[in-house]
């Protein structure tokens, strides 16, 4: 549903993204995977179609109108309202199919009793699971996720990884970006791996144990064998 062929992005003379190629399926679930600064979250900009590449392609083959729900790193409430009034307000501007769907989301991302609380009054954790609530009333084909999960305790984690794999099942596309393993590990997604702008490479998730990096980056490949538990 979405293809990347040779995508270049330069800002201000310095190379950000390096001739990136990748193509996700309809139900795919993938995570950009690398360290800081490897060009993870312009990469998923690129995908939401907020940047333009200064060369390359992006191409998508949406089933219905308004395809996307992007997720940003940095949450975009508004601090006045309500959690309720906030979906509300991005229901009337997107349309969503099913009101089902709507509730089902409030449930799954125990947002019921904050409902009536607004966004000032939310700690931070809360604000990320109304981020993400906003980012997905209209039920997108291909949701794209910017670091959703920062500061968001284990049990909330869980409830939102359990929602979105049900999402994924059911054929949600999910590419989501996050320094962190334990969401990965529920996610078990495929990780296109990244570094300096350079895709290094693209590897399933069954395959990761036996991945081996060191020769295209010790630093990456350091970040996976502590993730998988071979360093201590
Ligand atoms: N608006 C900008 N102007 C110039 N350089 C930028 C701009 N935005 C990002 N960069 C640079 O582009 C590179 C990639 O940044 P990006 O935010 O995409 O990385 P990232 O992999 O998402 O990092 P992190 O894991 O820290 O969020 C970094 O070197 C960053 O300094």
């Amino acid at each position: 549903m979405l293809t990347l062929e040779n995508i270049t992005y330069k800002k201000r003379g310095q190379t950000l993204l390096s001739q990136i190629n990748g193509e996700i399926n309809r139900g795919d679930c993938v995570t950009l995977f690398g360290p800081n600064g490897a060009g993870k979250s312009t990469l998923i900009k690129i995908m939401a179609g907020l940047v333009k590449p200064s060369k390359g392609k992006r191409s998508i083959q949406p089933e219905h109108k308004n395809p996307i729900g992007y997720v940003p790193q940095q949450t975009a409430l508004f601090k006045g309202l309500t959690v309720r009034d906030q979906i509300k307000y991005y229901q009337k501007l997107t349309k969503p199919k099913s009101n089902e769907f709507i509730d089902d989301m409030i449930l799954s991302l125990g947002l019921s009793q904050i409902l009536n609380k607004r966004i000032e009054q939310l700690s931070g954790g809360m604000k990320r699971k109304v981020n993400l609530a906003v980012g997905m009333v209209h039920q997108p084909e291909l949701l794209l996720l910017d670091e959703a999960f920062v500061g968001v305790d284990l049990a909330a984690k869980h409830d939102m990884l359990t929602w979105l794999r049900k999402l994924n099942n059911q054929g949600t596309t999910i590419v989501f970006i996050t320094h962190d393993w334990y969401v990965i590990q529920h996610l078990q997604p495929t990780m296109w791996v990244l570094d300096h702008g350079v895709m290094i490479d693209q590897v399933e998730w069954d395959s990761v144990p036996y991945l081996n990096l060191n020769r295209q980056s010790q630093a990456l490949q350091k970040m996976f064998d502590v993730n998988m538990g071979s360093v201590r």
